[in-house]
Order: structure tokens, then C-alpha cells, then sequence
């Protein structure tokens, strides 16, 4: 219990109606959720206005009401506080109620458009290799030292966020690792929080139908950086033409990582094959099991964070050698048959191209690659038409299928996607709305040597159809698929 003053400390209330002495058992930001003694924040969404939900959260029992303007009836013993900005208070409002976990954990944050799942994990799994314990934010799964904890978002929203960094604080951990989504970024989710750093992978296309244009996208990412305090580190990709952008506004101690340009952190690709990468890293030559040059990236945004956390070189680059990739990229099998499959969760334009070319960079010569590949309903609708070129332009065969329609028709997503491809690229392209049948017709197709791509999906265990998620793992069905042909 924590009384209602305690929790508004640097929450930038404007005015207060009621007394601050009350003791608060719970917060929460769904009027759905409120219990008798809880602090209920009033948050404008994207589909709701939670300044509608005010007087059913009092009439359940909510103490406290944190909003932008008061209501035109206020009940007796509830506490109206009224904010700039309910979500920034929010975030304020959770770090105090869980004891500012992130002022007790050396927390980095992980944007950018690909990339994030892949740095953040790597991370969390050095660290703990070092011998530290970890906690770790991510798309795929969260972790409290060795405990899994389902994800359900990127980056979550700031009560399950903070209460996730208290249980890693209570469980010792000294490191955090998470992903920082530019949707949290305008949305405060991560308002309130102390980040020892931040680091910036890429910016691409994607996220479209949240943000509207590019500049808002860019914006939301730069926000992060711009909200660093001076004794944080922000490490951004200098091969990146938005790199620059992310650092000039920033109060944060700068520095950059490359393969091409200047950077503080440097590394040349060697070899990149199927078994891994060889990098020189700042002079060293040492070979990694990840695959594909954007790794290289990925590897050396690692290197250099945990540099600037101050771990030993020699050793952060034994651990990392070591390690694979996060569960879902670039996951692949090689059937008896000799056919590869490949499952790999790009779902941006420049995913799917760095995917494929990489697949193009390794492959021997005579195979044919077979891409099938959808897009997520309810999402950015501007990258359908390029996704599905740039994947008819990087493959030999191209099924295209469904991912995740959600609310959508999925013939409808199809055609979205079918618009992008150009005449010389339409014999390539076939459709089977069903993943499933589109996974066992790649499998039935392809040859001894051909390469089978799955894209889109990677980790997730489920199809989400019109509100329902159906169990539907991509890698469980290309490997039977696989198996029962060879
Ligand atoms: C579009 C979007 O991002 N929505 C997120 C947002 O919800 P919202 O504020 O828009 O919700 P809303 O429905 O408009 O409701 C407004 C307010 O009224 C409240 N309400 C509503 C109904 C009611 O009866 N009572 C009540 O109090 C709601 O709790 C909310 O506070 O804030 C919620 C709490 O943080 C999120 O759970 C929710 O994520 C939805 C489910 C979602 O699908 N988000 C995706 C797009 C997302 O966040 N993705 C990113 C990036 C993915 C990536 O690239 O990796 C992520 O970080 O996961
Ligand atoms: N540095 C990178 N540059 C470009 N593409 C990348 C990079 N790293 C990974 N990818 C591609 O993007 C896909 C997603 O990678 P990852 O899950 O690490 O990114 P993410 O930023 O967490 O994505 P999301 O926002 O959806 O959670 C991978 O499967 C791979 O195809
Ligand atoms: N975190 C991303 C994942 C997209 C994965 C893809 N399978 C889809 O459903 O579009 C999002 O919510 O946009
Ligand atoms: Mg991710």
C-alpha cells in the first residue's frame, strides 16, 4: 500500500481535488480492471477515450482518478487529479508504485524498425553467460533471470513493465534488456523509466497506419533518444541514414556503430555462409553462428553495448560467439531430402530483402528459392504491394498466403499484396489463402537443394482469424511437411 502523494512525486499533476492521504492498493488504466482502492488513469487511446470510463471506475471502487480534465460529477471520497498528459503520468505513476525498479537495474533500451528481438535477446543471453543476472523485454518472451514470463506486446504497458522490472530487481538482477517499440514511445509507455542507454538498429518502412507518415515514425524513435538523461550512453547504426537523426537532440553520450562508415565501433564481414559469419571486430577475427549480414549489424550493436556497460572485450566476444539467434529468425532445417527450410519472422519490406538476399548470398547456385509469405491484417497496408515484390523479385517461386488476417478478409489482404507485383514477376506468384496448404504445396514443389522461406510469423504459436488465435506454429508444419517427403 502506498498513499496517493507517494505515488504522484514527479507525475506533473496540474491540480488536485480531494486528499492525498488515501492508501492506494492498486493502479490500472482499464476501468474493467479497477477493484475498492484502486487509482484509476484515464487514457485518450486509439479507439476509446478512457475519460468515458471515469465514473464506472469510481462506482467500483477506485480511490483515485488521475486525468486531463475532471469530470462534471465528482463523487465524495474519490481523489480527482488532474495532469497534462494521463499516459506520461501514467508511466510516472507505475515507477513510483513499484519503487522505481528501473533507478535499481542497469536498463538498455533496444529500437529500431528490425532487429530489436535480435539485439535485446543476445544481450539478456551474454550477460547472463557473464555470470550477471538478467532480465529481459522482448516480442518473443520475457525473462526474470531464468524465469519465463509470456510477452504479450514488444514493449508493455507501464504497470506490467515496471512490475516486471521490480520482480527482476527482487530476484537481483543487475542488467535489463528491452525492446522499445515506437507505438510505447508515443504512447508513454516508457515514461518514468532510467535507462543506462539506448541503441538504435535501422529505420525502415513499417508501422505506417499507427504513425501516417515516415516523419512521425522517425519522430517516435528519435523520442526515445531524446528523452535519455546525460549519463546514459545512445549507440546508433552510422550505416543508418536516420543514425545521425536519432542523436541530435539527445542529452545522452554518444556513439556509433558501423560497417561501412566512421564509427566507434567497427567490423568487416569476412565470410558469411550458412554455418555463420566471420567478422573482424576491431582488429579480431572470430566466428559467429548467426546468419546473414544484418547479423553482422545486430552482433556488433551487442559488442558495443556491452562495452559500454563496461564488460571485459576478450570475453564478450568468446560468449558471443557461442550464441544463436532469437527463436524464429532465420531458424532453419535441413530435411533428409536436402531440402532447407527457413523460418524467419520478417514482416517489412527490408526484412523480407535482407532475408532473401542473404539466403542469395549463401546458396550454392543451382537451387531454387520458394518464398511464402503474407501479410498481418490490421496493420500498415502501405507494405503489402512491396512485400510481395520484393519477394517475387528475390525468389523463383513465390506462394502468397495468409499471416495473421485478424479482423480482415484474407483474399482481400492477398489482392492488396498481388498490386505490387510487376508484369515480368507474375508468373512467379501463386496464391493459397490457407498457410497451412501453402506450407505443404512449397514442401511438394521443391526439390533436393531448394530453399523453402517462411516468412512473416516466425516465433508466434498461433493465427489470429477474426479475433480467435488458433494454434498454428510455422516451424512444427514445415518440419512434417518436410519430414513426410523425404
Ligand atoms: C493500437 C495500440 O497500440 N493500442 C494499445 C493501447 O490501447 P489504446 O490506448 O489504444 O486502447 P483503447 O481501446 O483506445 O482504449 C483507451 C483507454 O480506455 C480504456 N478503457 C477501454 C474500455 C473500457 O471499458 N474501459 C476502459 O477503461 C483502455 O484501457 C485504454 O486505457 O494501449 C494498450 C495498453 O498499453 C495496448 O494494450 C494496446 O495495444 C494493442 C492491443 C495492440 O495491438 N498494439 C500493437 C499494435 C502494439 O502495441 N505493437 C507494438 C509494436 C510491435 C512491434 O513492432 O514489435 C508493441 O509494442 O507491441
Ligand atoms: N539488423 C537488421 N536489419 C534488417 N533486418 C533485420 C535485422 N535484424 C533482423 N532482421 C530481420 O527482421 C526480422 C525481425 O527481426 P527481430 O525480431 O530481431 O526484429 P524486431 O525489431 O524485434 O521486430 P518486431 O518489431 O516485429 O518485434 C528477422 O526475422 C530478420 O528477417
Ligand atoms: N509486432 C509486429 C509483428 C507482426 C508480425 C506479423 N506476423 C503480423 O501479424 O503482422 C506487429 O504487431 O506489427
Ligand atoms: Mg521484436
Amino acid at each position: 500500500m502506498i498513499r496517493i502523494k507517494e505515488l504522484l512525486t514527479g507525475a506533473g499533476v496540474l491540480s488536485i481535488e480531494g486528499t492525498t492521504e488515501l492508501e492506494i492498493g492498486k493502479i490500472c488504466f482499464d476501468s474493467r480492471q479497477v477493484t475498492p482502492g484502486s487509482l484509476f488513469a484515464a487514457v485518450r487511446g486509439t479507439s476509446a477515450d478512457g475519460h468515458q470510463f471515469v465514473q464506472k471506475a469510481a462506482e467500483t471502487g477506485a480511490v483515485a482518478i488521475v486525468c486531463e480534465e475532471y469530470p462534471a460529477v465528482m463523487q465524495d471520497g474519490v481523489t480527482y487529479i488532474k495532469v497534462e498528459n494521463s499516459a506520461e503520468a501514467l508511466g510516472v505513476i507505475a515507477s513510483n508504485f513499484y519503487g522505481n525498479p528501473s533507478d535499481k537495474l542497469r536498463l538498455t533500451g533496444v529500437t529500431g524498425t528490425n532487429g530489436k528481438t535480435t539485439v535485446a535477446t543476445l544481450l539478456f543471453r551474454l550477460f547472463e553467460e557473464l555470470g550477471y543476472k538478467a532480465g529481459l523485454i522482448s516480442t518473443v518472451e520475457n525473462y526474470i533471470h531464468n524465469t519465463v514470463v509470456p510477452s504479450t506486446h514488444t514493449t508493455p504497458d507501464p504497470i506490467s513493465l515496471n512490475q516486471l522490472l521490480a520482480e527482476m530487481v527482487d530476484a537481483g538482477c543487475d542488467y535489463c534488456f528491452m525492446e522499445v517499440s515506437s507505438h510505447a514511445v508515443v504512447q508513454h509507455r516508457i515514461s518514468g523509466l532510467k535507462f543506462a542507454g539506448g541503441v538504435f538498429t535501422n529505420l525502415t518502412h513499417d508501422h505506417l497506419d499507427f504513425h501516417k507518415t515516415f516523419r512521425a515514425y522517425l519522430e517516435a524513435k528519435k523520442g526515445f533518444f531524446d528523452g535519455l538523461g546525460k549519463d546514459a550512453f545512445a549507440l546508433v547504426n552510422a550505416d543508418d541514414k536516420n543514425g545521425a537523426v536519432m542523436l541530435q537532440n539527445t542529452g545522452a553520450w554518444q556513439k556509433t556503430y558501423a560497417l561501412k562508415n566512421m564509427g566507434d565501433f567497427k567490423a568487416k564481414i569476412i565470410e558469411n555462409e550458412l554455418s555463420g559469419l566471420l567478422l573482424d571486430i576491431e582488429g579480431q577475427e572470430v566466428w559467429f553462428k548467426l546468419v546473414g549480414s544484418f547479423n553482422a549489424y545486430n552482433l556488433l550493436a551487442v559488442y558495443g553495448t556491452a562495452l559500454l556497460l563496461e564488460q571485459d572485450k576478450a570475453k564478450v566476444l568468446t560468449v558471443l560467439s557461442r550464441l544463436t539467434g532469437a527463436e524464429g529468425r532465420f531458424d532453419y532445417v535441413i530435411a533428409p531430402s536436402g531440402i532447407m527450410g527457413i523460418v524467419d519472422f520478417a514482416h517489412t519490406p527490408d526484412a523480407v530483402q535482407n532475408v532473401l538476399s542473404t539466403i542469395h548470398d549463401i546458396r550454392k547456385g543451382t537451387e531454387q528459392v520458394i518464398t511464402i509469405i503474407g501479410c498481418g491484417g490490421d496493420r500498415d497496408k502501405t507494405k503489402r504491394p512491396v512485400m510481395a515484390q520484393v519477394a517475387c523479385d528475390w525468389s523463383d517461386k513465390v506462394i502468397l498466403t495468409s499471416d495473421n488476417p485478424r479482423s480482415e478478409d484474407p483474399q482481400e489482404i492477398i489482392r492488396e499484396m498481388e498490386a505490387g507485383i510487376s508484369p515480368e514477376n507474375k508468373r512467379k506468384a501463386l496464391t493459397i489463402t490457407d498457410r497451412r496448404e501453402a506450407i505443404k504445396t512449397a514442401c511438394h514443389f521443391a526439390k533436393p537443394g531448394d530453399i523453402i522461406l517462411l516468412a512473416g510469423k516466425g516465433h508466434e504459436k498461433y493465427q489470429e482469424i477474426k479475433g480467435v488465435k488458433y494454434p498454428f506454429d510455422d516451424k512444427k508444419i514445415l518440419i512434417e511437411q518436410l519430414y513426410q517427403n523425404s
